[in-house]
């Protein structure tokens, strides 16, 4: 089977990683954002000190236990009474506040990065231009990425903070307890000073290297597998979207084919995962038992010769225990680490699209005419729209409309017809200022309201209310309005639906989505209306009726359809034709098309 391109994963360095983190920390969030984590790192470094104090404990009861002394044991479980209450409670709020900071930061971040994809269209474009995308699912990366990012870099920053104090704490209680190992080597007597803390930090360098060594490649099977699950749970999403076209094609089967294909990616590469990870337990399972018993056995020595007491030996080895722990911090935190990298990894990407299609460079430049010196806002609307060269490509570069000039008054009606695919859309796309590919003039007049009405209109789900006045808020309308507006459009059944929550797109006919886009014009009453196979749904009496209503209810409204039925032709006043110059009739898009501008006898408009 043909895998599908993958976006490629982008590598970033520490730069890059700190432009990810940085913007909340500095943004008008940051005075509460920095005393969260004050009071979070304040909490943990309490955890640290009840160690320490535990530490000293811990000597203190080995030596009570040796000595038999039952007096000084029950103040000693006193002691750990009101140590082990204080701890929890200290640990409990620590965990807590680290929440609150993660969900603060994530709400923070998530709204910011809607807003970049919502912003200039990146949202569309990122989906148009498939070439070069170094991202993919970009729902994922705003709901699940961002998640992991603020989480997984909380986690990993406490824990290393943490464990740099515990370090820093224990290991001068090692240094001092643990003693000075001599031995003789070249004829000549040596001494080691605190050799117990270098024998945990060589423990520890050896584990680091060695989980290293293992665990590198779960960053890049991280990265794939959120990639895998999103493409299933997108392509669950597809089924259940397009549940009618499915079922009446009978394409179970495929469906089934294709989804199993994409369960298969996330088995493959959760396979993969496993034996990483397996390996990983491995070394660091026998790394962490090994660690139990090995300050004991280089300690034994001391001890058995008297050099020190019971209590110092187990204080020893607690103390072996948080030193090698605290090195131990890449170790312990390997995976989290390895699944924090492929989510910068991912959101570096995911930015860096989102940037360049912001940035996407376009000849065509779409502006609104300002009006001209002393014009009233009524003259200002007068203006026409005026198209001067425009050159029209495909995203690869292949041309699609070529040279193309045009003026539309105020008032006038315009039919654009021509073959399947010749670049009919995409000319109302660039007039909408969403199709980048190409060059030319487009002059849109001053203070003109301008609405594009495609074949299939978006309706949101929720209430009828709310889908009629998309993309204006619910209420925006009143119900008198819209229900007048559902009469005018031979909707009257609705209605009485207005309140109703349902799934639109799901629950009614093409022919009575294409209605209620027409309901949406009424209430919006543009001066400019685009029509792009707006009523191809419709029955041939129930469109012409609307097409009468247009300029009775609208008058003044400027008209362009896009329709292959010539019925409508007598609604309009001119025809655009898009034809080869050379009249051949099959695509081929070295030399574009051209567009063949024509009057049309008056019909009743
Ligand atoms: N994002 C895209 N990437 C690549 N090609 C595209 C993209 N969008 C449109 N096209 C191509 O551009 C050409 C023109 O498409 P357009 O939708 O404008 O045709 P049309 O004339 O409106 O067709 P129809 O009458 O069938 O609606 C088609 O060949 C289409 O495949």
């Amino acid at each position: 089977m043909n895998k599908k391109p993958s976006p490629s994963a982008v590598r970033t360095n520490w730069p890059a990683i700190w432009a990810l983190i940085k913007p909340y920390w500095i943004s008008d969030q940051k005075w509460r954002a920095r005393a969260l984590l004050l009071a979070i790192i304040a909490l943990n470094l309490g955890m640290v000190y009840i160690n320490v104090r535990l530490n000293d404990w811990n000597r203190q009861l080995y030596d009570v236990l040796q000595s038999r002394n039952f007096d000084l044991f029950k103040s000693l479980l006193w002691q750990f009474t009101y140590l082990a209450f204080i701890y929890v409670a200290v640990a409990i709020y620590s965990v807590y506040l680290t929440q609150a900071l993660q969900i603060r930061w994530r709400y923070w971040l998530t709204d910011r990065y809607m807003d970049k994809w919502l912003a200039h269209r990146a949202y569309y474009r990122i989906e148009q231009g498939r070439e070069g995308r170094l991202s993919d699912n970009p729902d994922q990366r705003i709901a699940e990425d961002l998640h992991s990012l603020t989480g997984d870099t909380l986690a990993l920053v406490l824990g290393f903070i943490s464990s740099a104090v515990t370090l820093a704490s224990f290991v001068h209680i090692l240094w001092a307890i643990s003693g000075p190992i001599g031995f003789s080597l070249f004829h000549q007597s040596w001494q080691i000073p605190g050799y117990m803390v270098w024998c945990a930090v060589a423990y520890a360098l050896v584990g680091s290297g060695m989980v290293w060594w293992i665990g590198k490649p779960l960053v890049g099977l991280n990265f794939n597998q959120e990639r895998f699950e999103a493409n299933f749970r997108f392509g669950l999403i597809r089924v259940r979207e397009h549940a009618e076209a499915v079922a009446l094609y009978r394409g179970e089967a495929q469906e089934k084919m294709q989804l199993q294909a994409r369960m298969d990616d996330i088995r493959d590469n959760w396979w993969n995962i496993m034996r990483v990870t397996k390996k990983l337990n491995i070394g660091i399972n026998f790394y962490g038992q090994a660690a139990n018993i090995f300050p004991l056995l280089v300690s034994a020595p001391r001890y058995f010769s008297g050099a020190i007491t019971l209590g110092v030996l187990m204080q020893i080895s607690n103390a072996f225990g948080q030193v090698q722990d605290a090195l131990s911090w890449f170790i312990n935190s390997f995976t989290t680490l390895a699944s924090w990298k492929a989510s910068i990894n991912r959101l570096a990407g995911f930015n860096a699209d989102v940037q360049r299609m912001q940035n996407l460079p376009t000849n065509i430049r779409v502006r609104v005419q300002k009006p001209v010196h002393h014009q009233s806002p009524d003259a200002a609307a007068q203006q026409g729209l005026q198209i001067e060269h425009l050159n029209l490509n495909l995203p690869d570069g292949r041309a699609l409309l070529k040279d193309f000039n045009a003026r539309i008054e105020r008032g006038q009606h315009i039919l654009i017809s021509g073959p399947s695919g010749c670049g009919k859309s995409t000319l109302v796309r660039a007039i909408a200022d969403i199709w980048p590919y190409g060059e030319g003039r487009i002059a849109l007049p001053a203070d003109a309201g301008v609405m594009f009405l495609p074949q299939r209109s978006y309706l949101p789900i929720g209430t009828l209310r709310a889908a009629l006045s998309y993309p204006a808020a619910e209420g925006a309308f009143s119900d008198e309005q819209i229900a007048s507006c559902l009469e005018l459009c031979r909707l009257p059944h609705l209605k009485q639906a207005l309140a109703e929550t349902a799934n639109w797109s799901q629950h009614l006919s093409p022919g009575e989505q294409q209605r209620l886009a027409f309901v949406r014009v009424f209430l919006n009453r543009p001066d400019i209306l685009f029509l792009d196979e707006a009523s191809s749904a419709m029955d041939g009496e129930t469109e012409e009726a609307l097409y009468t209503l247009l300029p009775q209810q609208l008058p003044g409204v400027t008209v362009v359809s896009i329709a292959h039925r010539e019925t409508l032709v007598r609604f309009h006043r001119q025809r655009w034709h898009f034809s080869r110059s050379s009249g051949a009739s099959a695509l081929c898009y070295e030399e574009g098309f051209r567009v063949e501008v024509s009057g049309l006898r008056a019909g009743p408009v």
